[in-house]
């Protein structure tokens, strides 16, 4: 490492020294984790652990805001003696990152893989007051999390889960065994090596040029609208997969499409949002809503949207029994989508 960290030194201007260095120095190490079990075991020793039980991150609460504790290897051992489980298990957590100092960071979850689910409830009552803090859905956390810890503890999320799911052989059915990484698991039968799973989804926001087209689920909560989204179908392109998804659910063609953005998102597993900008042509914008899909999706105006994005939601009901337009929350990248074609409507960027 600290070889090509020289060599990038003597190639390099003193500012991209400067600026790969700790990246690349970060991302080697990471690398080098991955692939040595006995590097990323020694790593553990200085390591910092985020601590989940069920898949619900341990959090604490401080004025408005959720913090995500780290504990050192040494509490995390002390933890697990006082509640009577073996320190083996600290074998189950996955990596998730490093520091610029490379302290590498964990997340183990205490609640998965129990024998018993009653003993497995009534511990996580007794872990969160020694813990002093309490494991609480993501979902419900997230918005209330710094952006590097909503970072973090998604891709943990996501990684716990996969390895919770994928603890068998699909070929052999005989049990698979993690690396110390928790980076893939293997069949030790067949030696199928399994790598966690991202699915890839368009998000897609349409133009006419001066109106945009949102829609929402029913499982949305009330009043939100977003851009549309939809999961990719296998051997699709990009572009495929969003001309497809405007068809199926509002019964629109697409004539061109520009990539802005991409995202990962943990609900419900763990997806790759890819977010695009398209445009209709004017005069062709009647939508026909799949009811099947989708519970409403209109046309909104600059106006209406600009204010919707200076509102805060979600909203309670008005006296009239409706609630008011609002749209997703800063994190999601809908949010940015949107943003982006308030600030510079974008059907006047894309290329004719
Ligand atoms: N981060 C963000 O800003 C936003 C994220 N999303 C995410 O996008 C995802 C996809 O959006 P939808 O409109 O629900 O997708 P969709 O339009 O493809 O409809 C969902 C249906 O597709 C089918 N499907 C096909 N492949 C699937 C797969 N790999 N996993 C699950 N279902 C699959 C299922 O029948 C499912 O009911 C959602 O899970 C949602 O969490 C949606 C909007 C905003
Ligand atoms: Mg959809």
């Amino acid at each position: 490492m600290s070889l090509y960290c020289g060599i990038a030194c003597r190639r390099k201007s003193f500012w991209c020294y400067r600026l790969l260095s700790t990246y690349v120095t970060k991302t080697r190490y990471l690398f080098e984790l991955k692939e040595d079990d006995d590097a990323c075991k020694k790593a553990q020793k200085t390591g910092a652990f985020y601590l989940f039980h069920s898949l619900a991150p341990l959090l604490q609460k401080s004025e408005h805001q959720y913090l995500a504790p780290q504990h050192s290897l040494l509490e995390l051992e002390k933890l697990l003696g006082k509640f009577g489980q073996d320190t083996q298990r600290i074998e189950d957590s996955v990596l998730i990152g490093c520091s610029a100092q490379r302290e590498a960071w964990f997340a183990l979850d205490l609640g998965l893989n129990s024998s018993s689910p009653i003993n497995a409830s009534l511990q996580k009552r007794e872990m969160e007051t020694e813990l002093k803090g309490s494991f609480i859905e993501l979902s419900k956390a997230l918005l209330q999390l710094n952006v590097k810890d909503a970072s973090l503890l998604s891709t943990a999320q996501a990684l716990l889960r996969w390895h919770d799911a994928h603890q068998f052989c699909s070929r052999s059915g005989q049990p698979t065994k993690k690396n110390m990484a928790g980076s893939k698991r293997v069949c030790p039968s067949n030696k199928i090596i399994y790598y966690p799973q991202v699915t890839p989804v368009v998000i897609t926001l349409v133009s006419d040029g001066t109106q945009c087209l949102l829609a929402r689920q029913s499982s949305f909560p009330k009043g939100m609208y977003s851009a549309l989204a939809g999961f990719c179908d296998i051997g699709e392109s990009l572009e495929e997969a969003v001309r497809r998804e405007v068809a199926e659910e509002v019964g629109l063609e697409v004539e061109r499409l520009q990539y802005s953005a991409s995202q990962h998102w943990p609900f419900p597993n763990s997806s790759l949002m890819i977010a695009c900008h398209a445009t209709v042509k004017p005069g062709q914008t009647e939508i026909q809503v799949n009811l099947r899909e989708l519970e409403a999706a209109a046309w909104f105006s600059h106006d209406e949207v600009a204010k919707a994005l200076r509102r805060n939601g979600p909203y309670t009901q008005q006296l009239n029994g409706t609630f008011p337009f609002w749209l997703p929350p800063k994190l999601a990248i809908a949010h940015q989508l949107i943003k982006e074609w308030v600030e510079k409507p974008i059907c006047s960027a894309l290329p004719a």
